[in-house]
């Protein structure tokens, strides 16, 4: 279902940009290893950080090293695992306290050997169940995920594109977001974030505390004041909005 929103804005000089990887960056796809970076991406997020002065991160649901190896040789701000693990601006390293998932490992591998059509895919503070080759297994998948977590109350679980997965309690995206936003270089400047999946919503919603902008990518009922319908549209609004920081630069120099 697509709502119909207002065309974003785009970022002025003064803004910080934070954006989701799957389904706004690159194009969901089959398994997580199969996702493919279009050529033009990291030269587009290379320009942007730099013409915001450093006040660019991803905030997603991936590991940072996984993002890192995505997009290197360009090295940005990144909150990983849903803002689990974070590193920031200086590229100083922050994890939550309940980081050690090793102990879901066993019971999560069972299921997966049950069921050869889940799989599970291991994270440094998650593991995450995809049961994307076969929706029919959601519930399974999440009631397994549920009963392993009654024992566990510093967990929870978070839910996305024919995935659940476990999380130390206490991360979100959200949390993310308020966390760089009190440091340099994003601090004082107005929130950008774009996403696609339910584990943004709390990011919109820090966004939009903070008088931000909210970009949900795609179809989907979100708390985001603003609508891309694709990672495509998505790309070409980040494409404008270099196009019009430079612009903007370029009149500065020339006063
Ligand atoms: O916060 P994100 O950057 O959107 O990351 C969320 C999860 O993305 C990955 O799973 C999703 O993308 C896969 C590749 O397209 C797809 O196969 C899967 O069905 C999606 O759920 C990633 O594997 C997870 O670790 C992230 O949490």
């Amino acid at each position: 279902m697509s709502i119909s929103r207002p065309i974003p804005p785009l970022p002025s000089p003064d803004a910080a940009v934070f954006l989701d990887f799957d389904g706004t960056l690159v194009d969901l796809a089959r398994t997580p290893d199969s996702v493919v970076l279009p050529p033009e991406l990291v030269p587009v997020l290379r320009s942007l950080h730099i013409l915001l002065d450093g006040a660019l991160a991803i905030v997603t649901g991936r590991e940072v090293a996984v993002v890192d190896r995505y997009i290197e040789p360009l090295r940005l701000p990144c909150a990983g695992t849903h803002g689990a693990q974070r590193r920031d601006g200086r590229g100083v390293y922050i994890s939550s306290p309940a980081t050690d998932p090793t102990k879901f490992v066993d019971a999560i591998v069972q299921l997966a050997q049950d069921n050869p059509s889940i799989f599970m895919e291991s994270k440094k503070c998650s593991i995450a169940l995809h049961y994307r080759a076969d929706p029919t297994l959601e519930t399974l998948c999440l009631q397994a995920m549920q009963e392993l977590l009654l024992d566990h109350p510093d967990w929870t679980l978070v839910r996305g594109k024919y995935v659940v997965e476990v999380l130390p309690k206490g991360a979100s995206k959200g949390a993310a977001i308020k966390a760089f936003m009190q440091e340099p270089p994003f601090k004082g400047r107005r929130p950008f974030f774009a996403g696609d999946d339910l584990s943004d919503e709390s990011g919109f919603g820090v966004v939009r505390e903070l008088q931000g902008v909210g970009i949900k990518v795609g179809a989907g009922m979100s708390i985001a004041r603003h609508r891309i319908d694709s990672v495509q549209d998505f790309h070409r609004w980040l494409h404008k909005a270099c196009a019009q920081l430079q612009a903007m630069r370029k009149k500065e120099v020339m006063r």
